[in-house]
């Protein structure tokens, strides 16, 4: 380091301070990176690499950017997960003794970014931070520095349950402590690009500890406490915005894990990624950024209270009723700016004129929102109106004081409204009086000459000048003026009261340029303190614009307002799937009922391939959740639960990112299932079992009924290929078949899409493969395959699925047993015999009883294939002995 230049070893010793960021050193307009820095910021960013001599004995790799343009080339890096530290100079180079001082001035990171351009304005832009304490419970806390809310939560489950929570919050970045257990970071890295943050100290600053008020859990505070001092240490600016901290408890809201989350494409669709095609993009009819958010937070969050889901239909259902009023109040929102994230911008300091002037004009809106949201007739409405506080003193400190259409810079003056301040109505006097002295003076030499296209114009080097063309200098009397510039058609000469009226004006537009930024710095901090308030104002008109977006595409779209029942039952007649059928147009969409009740909890659907099982499960999963959401429901009528969960298990969202096979997913979904639901839940399943072999598949697919059937008793639909299974009605009570309807014509099957009672007759799988264009050899080869398997040799029966599972793994084993063998043809015929054998019970020995019983006793379905095998061999050998 000794060899190197002051400059460089000021870089290096700076750099060393965030090694996690790339490091822009301001260089007088320019930002520069250095060394590795240098070498990624070229790829990353697409721009040229070069080099210097810093003393060392190698060039140093260097590359930069223009300091005007580098919050493009910021967000660029920020958006790929990197982390960029601000390096400015702080002071000034002239008055520098050897090399000027330089401090990062903020680190922006994914997290905590808070230019408009990289901030999506319907999304929060969440950080989080997560302290796992020796007990294995986990205290969450999230920002989001633009808007300036905070939350805390408390989990005693799983990793599992933790990284759901980040991932359904979308945070973009994670602060942990450096000794955080890099595994569990690394499962979460495989879940969700996310960046992470260290921070070690965890004890909240004093400054924030109103944040907190109330809080008594130690524990909760902690992963908050990490999280601002994360912020502190690399915003180095005010945080004033930052809103009291609320807690918020998972159970609180009706859970929809991860799986679930995505598979019903709540707010992102499964293929894309993108909110096109998912439930937000449907709804999502709000006016506001703020709105927009809130909306998104609903729909992560449906209610479980019944009293605040019927608070917000009411609303929905009031300004369904009064259109005029509510298209008035939509009108309103429009300019309603996005008060939040404005407040967070004034606590950092970015606002602008125009920002403000926004801000004045959406305070104005704010009486005529009460006045027409009054007109409602509405409790709770007017409740919420009355709260509203139109920050009238603020309102006119902006009006007074901020010209209508201020220029983007605040340092150039033009933003200030004459008669707002004495000093600067002064000035502007001086200068403007300057200006018309000019222009008499204008007058008065071109009459003193006669020449008539004689003019006094301005430039930024000569300052004020009297021009005279080339073709009119023979009028000018010799040493009149003083000759300044001479140009190719024309000279240009100076008096010294020209100057000296130059000097008044130019002081006095310094003078204004330098006033006006003082008195917008001062506007600016009056603002500051109107911050709280501004965010009072932004949650009445979030929950106002998300309201009245219910409404309007309940209306659209003919949606019912649910009724709830303690009973249990669902009864939706004519429900739709929300987006799809938007998607294919109204007309097309087969509405479909669900009734289910006390006999029937569980749905077994049978249908073919392409008939629309999935669609109808979603729509009864989507149809709970819009409800609990507090919108109206896409069905003629609706009466519903309330469910406390809904967990899914449905086709397309394998979880390729992880790694794990589409056979494993489905497992652990449906694990995460059978393992959480409770007898409030909604679970959907859809063609368990597919993933493997035939007998493994049915087998888990009816013990997993059964399991649900027997020991959760909770509201299920599950789907399935195998129509063996619906023979399961006779035995489980609380199960009923209904099936997709599909007719054959002319040999083609069409779909209706109509859910019947009953279990489905056929499947229609070649017809779908004959839909989908494969080669006519083929089909006909499958045709012929299939009369033959579907020849009545054997018809197959539950239990002897079971046998036949047996079967398969014995097979697998590769465990050969001669005597079973000689005794049976095959496994099947083996269990014909053994019936018979039972029949037969009566005539058989006392030895041969007991043997029978303990077969009886068998729980095959617990065993594995070795236990089986010792067990069935035991068997044999107590039989033979006898
Ligand atoms: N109620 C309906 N009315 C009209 N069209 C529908 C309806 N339900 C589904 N469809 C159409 O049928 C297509 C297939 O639906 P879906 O994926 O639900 O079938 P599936 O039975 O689950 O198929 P698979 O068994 O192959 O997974 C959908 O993409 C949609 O276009």
């Amino acid at each position: 380091m000794a060899t190197y230049t002051p400059m460089i070893q000021q870089y290096l010793t700076i750099k060393a301070e965030y090694e996690d960021a790339f490091l822009f050193f301001r260089l007088g307009d320019f930002y520069e990176m250095f060394f590795e820095d240098a070498t990624r910021a070229s790829q990353e960013l697409e721009i040229t690499l070069t080099s210097r001599d810093g003393g060392g004995a190698d060039r140093i790799p260097m590359c930069g950017v223009p300091y005007h343009s580098a919050p493009t080339y910021i967000e660029r890096l920020v958006e790929k997960g990197y982390k960029v530290a601000i390096c400015e100079q702080v002071e000034d180079p002239k008055q520098a003794k050897g090399v000027v001082k330089r401090e990062v001035v903020q680190v922006i990171s994914p997290g905590t970014l808070m230019d408009e351009k990289g901030l999506q304005e319907k999304e929060n832009n969440f950080i989080s931070s997560v302290t796992q304490f020796e007990d294995d419970t986990y205290s969450l806390a999230f920002s989001d520095l633009s808007t300036g809310e905070n939350s805390v939560t408390m989990l005693s489950s799983s990793w599992e349950d933790v990284v759901a929570e980040i991932y359904s919050r979308e945070a973009k970045e994670i602060v942990v402590d450096p000794d955080f257990s890099p595994e569990r970071l690394q499962q979460l890295k495989e879940r969700k690009a996310i960046t992470v943050s260290y921070e070690k100290n965890a004890t909240l600053d004093f400054e924030f500890t109103h944040l907190v008020e109330g809080m008594q859990q130690q524990k909760l505070i902690t992963a908050f406490a990490r999280l601002i001092n994360y912020l502190i240490r690399t915003q180095k600016r005010s945080l004033e915005h930052l809103q009291p901290v609320q807690f918020y408890q998972i159970n609180q809201y009706m859970k929809i894990d991860l799986f679930s989350k995505r598979n019903l494409e709540l707010t992102e669709t499964i293929r894309s990624k993108g909110k096109k095609g998912s439930l937000l993009w449907l709804l999502d009819k709000t006016v506001t950024a703020m709105g927009g958010r809130l909306l998104k937070t609903w729909i992560d969050r449906p209610l479980l209270q019944q009293q605040q889901i019927e608070n917000r239909l009411n609303m929905v259902e009031t300004f369904m009723n009064q259109f005029f009023e509510r298209e008035e109040l939509r009108e309103l929102l429009t300019e309603v700016y996005d008060l939040e994230r404005l407040a967070g911008r004034v606590a950092f300091g970015n606002v602008n004129a125009r920002d403000l002037v926004q801000l004045k004009k959406s305070l104005q809106k704010i009486p005529f929102i009460q006045q027409v949201v009054k007109r409602l007739n509405h409790s709770y409405a007017t409740e919420l109106v009355e709260g509203m506080d139109p920050c009238e003193r603020l309102e006119s400190l902006l009006e007074r004081g901020l010209k209508d259409h201020p220029p983007l810079s605040i340092k150039e003056g033009d933003i200030i409204k004459d008669g707002y301040h004495d000093q600067l109505d002064q000035y502007r006097d001086a200068s403007r009086n300057g200006k018309s002295w000019i222009a008499a003076l204008e007058q008065r030499e071109r009459e003193k000459t006669g020449i008539k296209s004689l003019k006094i114009g301005y430039n930024r080097v000569f300052g004020y000048y009297i021009e005279v063309t080339k073709a009119n200098l023979h009028l000018l009397p010799e040493g009149m003026y003083e000759r300044k510039q001479t140009l190719t058609n024309a000279e240009r000469y100076i008096t010294p009261e020209l100057k000296e009226k130059e000097t008044l004006i130019l002081e006095a537009e310094d003078k204004i340029v330098q006033l006006e930024y003082e008195l917008f710095l001062q506007i600016r901090d009056e603002v500051k303190t109107y911050i709280p308030r501004l965010q009072a104002l932004a949650k009445v008109v979030s929950e106002l614009d998300v309201l009245q977006c219910f409404a309007k595409i309940s209306e659209e779209r003919h949606y019912t307002k649910p009724v709830f029942s303690p009973s249990g039952d669902i009864r939706i007649e004519n429900g739709r799937h929300p987006v799809v059928e938007k998607v294919m147009n109204a007309q097309e969409y087969v509405p479909n009922d669900c009734f289910m009740s006390e006999d029937s909890q569980v749905l077994l659907i049978t249908g073919p391939n392409m008939s629309g099982k999935s669609t109808y499960m979603r729509q009864v999963a989507l149809t709970a959740i819009l409800g609990q959401v507090g919108c109206f429901v896409p069905a003629d009528q609706a009466v519903l639960p309330i469910f406390d969960q809904v967990f899914t298990r449905i086709g397309a969202a394998d979880d390729l990112i992880s790694g794990q096979s589409t056979f494993m997913v489905e497992m652990l979904e449906t694990k995460n299932a059978v393992v959480n639901a409770t007898q409030s839940s909604l679970i959907l399943l859809d063609e368990i079992g597919r993933g493997t072999s035939t007998y493994d598949g049915m087998a888990l697919a009816q013990a997993i009924i059964e399991h649900i059937h027997e020991h959760i008793g909770c509201k299920t639909l599950f789907s399935t290929h195998y129509h063996e299974l619906t023979v399961l009605e006779q035995d489980l009570s609380m199960l009923k078949n209904v099936h997709v309807s599909a007719i054959e014509k002319n040999g083609k099957v069409v779909f209706l899409h109509k859910i019947k009672d009953g279990a489905a007759d056929k499947s229609y799988g070649i017809h779908v493969a004959e839909l989908a264009e494969l080669p006519d050899p083929l089909i006909e080869r499958a045709r012929v395959i299939l009369q033959d398997l579907e020849q009545p040799k054997e018809e197959i029966t539950i239990n002897q699925v079971v046998n036949k599972k047996e079967e398969h793994t014995v097979k697998e084993d590769k465990v050969e047993i001669d005597s079973l063998k000689a005794d049976t043809d095959s496994q099947l015929s083996f269990f014909e015999a053994s019936q018979k054998e039972t029949k037969k019970a009566s005539s058989l020995s006392k030895y041969e009883k007991a043997v029978l019983e303990k077969l009886k006793e068998l729980d095959v379905l617990e065993m594995t294939p070795l236990h089986a095998m010792n067990a069935l061999y035991e068997l044999q050998k107590s039989l033979k002995k006898k």
